[in-house]
């Protein structure tokens, strides 16, 4: 189930609120700028399968989003529990960082977490199998999958070198929720 929490910038102890409906989440993720949608992830994809399956199996989509928003450039980050490098891979995405361009994530199998930090405020969003969410530019945020990842996410870059991070250089991140492993991974 996807979940919004958001918290005060100060406090990752508490959250102020949550949402389990894909209407509320998406209501206060539009409210400070962040896309959220529901899209059909109708084909079966199995985290750790290849990411050339699963652009093949979702080419509709990809081309529909290429070819509407103008994104240049895509890839999969396709991940089971048992990945030998799933340590290194968690530690990339952990600290707070910004991207300059729009941060495009079609979750089509398992799940991660996003935490965004806008506005004095933390928003800690859920992304399970069929959630899209792009983050805008500039938007400081971190991201986690657990320590049993399981998840298949495509992103879509308009830069056509890919994924290019700049960390904010700030711990904040270490004061909030890591995600726990999705239900999938451990049973
Ligand atoms: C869910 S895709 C992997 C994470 C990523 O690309 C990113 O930039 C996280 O902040
Ligand atoms: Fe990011
Ligand atoms: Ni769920």
């Amino acid at each position: 189930m996807s979940r919004l929490r958001i918290y005060d910038e100060n406090r990752g102890e508490t959250a102020l609120s949550e949402y389990l409906d894909h209407a509320g989440i998406a209501r206060e993720l539009g409210n400070v700028g962040v896309r959220f949608e529901q899209w059909e992830a109708a084909h079966p994809i199995a985290p750790g399968a290849a990411p050339d399956d699963v652009i093949a199996a979702y080419r509709d989509d990809i081309d529909r989003l290429m070819t509407s928003e103008g994104y240049r450039a895509v890839d999969v980050i396709s991940l089971h529990p048992d990945h030998p490098d799933r340590a290194t891979l968690r530690k990339k995405f952990l600290d707070e960082h910004t991207h300059s361009e729009d941060e495009v994530r079609f979750f089509v199998a398992g799940a991660g977490q996003f935490t965004l930090h806008i506005e004095g405020k933390v928003y800690e969003v859920l992304c399970e199998a069929g959630d899209l969410i792009g983050v805008p530019d500039g938007t400081r945020h971190w991201f986690d999958m657990s320590e049993a990842p399981y998840f298949v996410a495509i992103r879509l870059f308009t830069n056509p070198e890919g994924w290019v991070a700049n960390f904010t250089g700030e711990d904040i991140a270490e004061r909030f929720p890591r995600m726990t492993p999705h239900a999938s991974a451990t049973g």
